[in-house]
C-alpha cells in the first residue's frame, strides 16, 4: 500500500499556513466570530470581580445597600446571559465557516483525484483515498470548528486572568507566572509525542478503509472462492493495529492531559494559599481577594485544560492536512494536451512509431511497437495473456504518458490533442463495462447535452439494445442500481455499445468481451460490433480468434513485441504462433 507520500516532510508550519489560507474567503465572518468571542470572554471574566466587590464591599462589612446590591445582582445575571448568548453566536459562526471550508476542501480533493493519472491509482488503494476525502477532511474540520476558537479564546482568557490577578495583587500574580514555563514544557512535550501517535492512527484507519473497500468490491469472488475467513483475519489484523495505535493515543492523553494539568493546578493553589497564609500573620487579607484569586486560578486552568485538549485535535488536523495536501500536491497527473495547437481528428488514421513502454520505469512491457491502422480499417491485437494487448490500448487512450516513440492520429502526435477532442473521437468499449447508478437514458447519454433523446434511441437501435430496453417496465427511464447489477452482462455490454455509438466516434477501441453470454446475446453482440466497426478505424483486442478473421491486419504480440503480422489467411499460411493459437482454439493439438 502506498502510504509513503504524505510522509514527505511537508513542514508543519507550512501545512498550518496553508490550512489558514482556506479562511481567506470567509475573513468577514471569521472576524465577526472572533469579536463575539472576545465579548464572551470579557463577560465571563468580569464574574469573579463582581463577586469580589460583593464580598469585600457588602458581605464582609455587612453593608446591605439594597439598591446597589440589586444593581450588582442584575449586572451579574446579565453578564452570564450575555456570555451564554455570545458563546452561542460564536459557535454558530465558527461552525458555518468550518463547514464551508471543508466543503471546498472536499471538492478540491475530489477534483484533483479525477485528474490523476491511472498510474497513481495502480499504486494507491481506493479505500485509502476515500479515507483522505472523508475522515481526514473531517479531522481538519475540527481545527476550524473548535481548535482555532478555543486557542484564541483560551489565550485571551489567560491574558485576561493575569491582568485581573495583577490588578488584585501584584506579588501573588507574579508568583503564579512561574506556572507558565511549566505549562509550555508540558504542551511542547505533548505535541511532540502525540504527532507520532496520531500519524500512525490515521494511517491505520486509512488501511482499514482500504481493506474494507477491497472486501466490498470483491464480494462476489470472496463468497464464491470462500475467502471470508482469510479476509476476516486480515481485516481483524488491521483493525487490531488501528486499535493498538488508538490505545496508545488514549494512554498519552490520559497521562498528559487532565492529570498533568491537575498537578500544576494544585501547585498553583499551594503557592497562592501559602502566600496568603504567610501574609495573614502580619496583615489583614480580604476574603474577597482570596475568593477572586482562587476563582481566577481555577479559571486559569480551564483554558489550559481546553488548550491541551485542543492540541489533540490540532495534531490530528495537521496530520490529516498533511495527508490531504500530499494528495492535492500529487504530481502524477493524467497525461493531457501538450502545446496549444487546435488539432482535430478527421480521418482516424492511427500510427504507432517505435513505441516502447514501461509501467514502473524498469521493465518494458511494450518493445518497439510500430504499426499503421488506416482510416476505416480494423487492426486486431492477439497474443497470450500478459503479452501487452491492453497496454497498447492504454497508450492509445492516453491513460499513460509515452516516453519512447510516438503515437499519431492523422499524422499529429497524440500529445497534441485536447482531452475533449480525443474522448469525443475515440470510443472505448471495455470487457466489463462500467454502468453508473441512474437510468438507461443517463447511462447512454453520460451527461452529454449534445445527445438528444432521439439519438439515444437511435444508438440503442443501432446496436440492437432497444429490444431488451423496450421490454423494461419504464423502457429508457428504467432505473439502474449501482454498477448495473440488475442487468445481465450481455445487457450491460449492449448498453455500453449504445453509449459509444451515441458519440459516433471516428475511432473504436474494443476490448473483446469474453464473458459467457447465451448464444442469442452473443450473436446480438457480434452483429452490433460488426456494424459499429463499419467505416471506423478499429483497434480490437481479440481473445477468440474466430471474431477477427475479417480484420485488415492482425498483430500477434509476444512478451511486448509484435512477432507476426498479416491477415488471417496470411498468418495461417505462415504457420507460426498465430497458427498455433488458432489450432489450439479449434480444439486441435498443434504438432
Ligand atoms: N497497471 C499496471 N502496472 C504495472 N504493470 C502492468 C499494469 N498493467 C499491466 N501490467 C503488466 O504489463 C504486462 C502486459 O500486460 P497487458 O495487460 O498489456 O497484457 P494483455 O496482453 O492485455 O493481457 P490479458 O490478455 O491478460 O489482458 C504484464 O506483464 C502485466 O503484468
Amino acid at each position: 500500500m502506498n502510504e509513503s507520500y504524505p510522509k514527505e516532510n511537508l513542514a508543519r508550519k507550512k501545512v498550518f499556513r496553508r490550512l489558514l489560507s482556506y479562511t481567506k474567503p470567509h475573513k468577514k465572518q471569521l472576524a465577526f466570530a472572533f469579536l463575539i468571542l472576545f465579548l464572551a470572554t470579557g463577560a465571563d471574566l468580569l464574574g469573579p470581580y463582581i463577586a469580589k466587590v460583593f464580598i469585600d464591599d457588602y458581605l464582609t462589612p455587612r453593608h446591605f445597600a439594597w439598591q446597589s446590591l440589586t444593581g450588582l445582582g442584575i449586572i451579574f445575571v446579565l453578564l452570564y446571559i450575555g456570555t451564554a448568548l455570545f458563546h452561542y453566536l460564536q459557535i454558530i459562526n465558527f461552525q458555518t465557516v468550518a463547514l464551508k471550508i471543508i466543503q471546498q476542501l472536499r471538492v478540491d480533493v475530489f477534483n484533483k483525484v479525477q485528474h490523476l493519472g491511472l498510474s497513481f491509482f495502480d499504486k494507491t488503494p481506493g479505500g485509502s483515498l476515500i479515507s483522505r476525502i472523508t475522515n481526514d477532511t473531517e479531522a481538519i474540520k475540527e481545527l476550524f470548528v473548535t481548535v482555532l476558537a478555543t486557542l484564541v479564546q483560551s489565550s485571551v482568557m489567560l491574558i485576561g486572568i493575569f491582568i485581573a490577578m495583577f490588578a488584585l495583587n501584584v506579588k501573588v500574580a507574579s508568583f503564579c507566572l512561574i506556572l507558565l514555563p511549566l505549562l509550555f514544557v508540558l504542551m511542547y512535550g505533548y505535541k511532540k509525542l502525540s504527532a507520532v501517535v496520531f500519524r500512525t492512527t490515521r494511517e491505520k484507519l486509512s488501511q482499514l478503509n482500504a481493506r474494507l473497500n477491497e472486501s466490498l468490491q470483491g464480494m462476489t469472488i470472496i463468497q464464491a472462492m470462500r475467502q471470508e475467513k482469510r479476509l476476516r483475519k486480515e481485516f481483524g489484523k488491521t483493525n487490531g493495529e488501528h486499535n493498538h495505535a488508538s490505545l496508545k493515543s488514549i494512554k498519552l492523553n490520559s497521562l498528559l492531559l487532565r492529570p498533568a494539568v491537575q498537578v500544576l493546578y494544585v501547585l498553583g493553589l499551594v503557592l497562592v494559599l501559602g502566600f496568603f497564609g504567610v501574609r495573614s500573620f502580619d496583615s489583614v487579607i480580604s476574603i474577597g481577594v482570596i475568593y477572586a484569586f482562587v476563582n481566577y486560578l481555577d479559571r486559569f486552568f480551564e483554558p489550559v485544560n481546553s488548550m491541551m485538549q485542543q492540541l489533540t485535535h490540532f495534531q490530528q488536523a495537521t496530520v490529516s492536512a498533511e495527508r490531504v495536501f500530499g494528495l492535492l500536491d500529487e504530481t502524477e497527473m493524467a497525461p493531457t494536451k501538450i502545446g496549444n495547437s487546435a488539432s482535430s481528428i478527421q480521418e482516424g488514421k492511427i500510427e504507432f512509431k517505435n513505441v516502447t513502454f514501461s509501467y514502473d520505469g524498469k521493465t518494458d512491457v511494450l518493445k518497439n511497437i510500430s504499426f499503421v491502422a488506416n482510416p476505416g480499417e480494423t487492426v486486431a491485437l492477439v497474443g497470450h495473456t500478459g503479452s501487452g494487448k491492453s497496454s497498447i490500448i492504454n497508450l492509445l487512450m492516453r491513460f499513460y504518458p509515452i516516453e519512447k516513440g510516438d503515437i499519431t492520429i492523422d499524422g499529429t502526435s497524440l500529445k497534441a490533442f485536447s482531452d475533449e477532442e480525443l474522448r469525443k473521437n475515440i470510443g472505448l468499449v471495455l470487457q466489463d463495462p462500467f454502468i453508473f447508478a441512474g437510468d438507461v437514458k443517463s447511462n447512454i447519454r453520460l451527461n452529454n447535452r449534445n445527445i438528444s433523446d432521439e439519438q439515444i434511441v437511435e444508438a440503442a437501435k443501432f446496436v440492437q439494445a432497444d429490444s431488451f430496453i423496450e421490454k423494461l417496465p419504464k423502457t429508457y427511464d428504467e432505473p439502474i442500481g449501482e454498477r448495473g447489477s440488475t442487468f445481465s452482462s450481455g445487457q450491460r455490454q449492449l448498453l455500453s455499445f449504445a453509449r459509444t455509438m451515441a458519440i459516433d466516434p471516428r475511432i473504436l477501441v474494443l476490448d473483446e468481451a469474453t464473458a459467457n453470454v447465451d448464444t442469442e446475446t452473443e450473436e446480438a453482440i457480434q452483429t452490433a460490433l460488426a456494424k459499429m466497426r463499419e467505416g471506423r478505424t478499429t483497434i480490437a483486442i481479440a481473445h477468440r480468434l474466430s471474431t477477427i478473421q475479417d480484420a485488415d491486419q492482425i498483430l500477434v504480440l509476444h512478451k511486448g513485441e509484435i512477432v507476426e503480422r498479416g491477415t488471417h489467411q496470411e498468418l495461417l499460411a505462415f504457420k507460426g504462433l498465430y497458427h498455433k493459437m488458432y489450432l489450439l482454439q479449434q480444439g486441435e493439438v498443434a504438432s
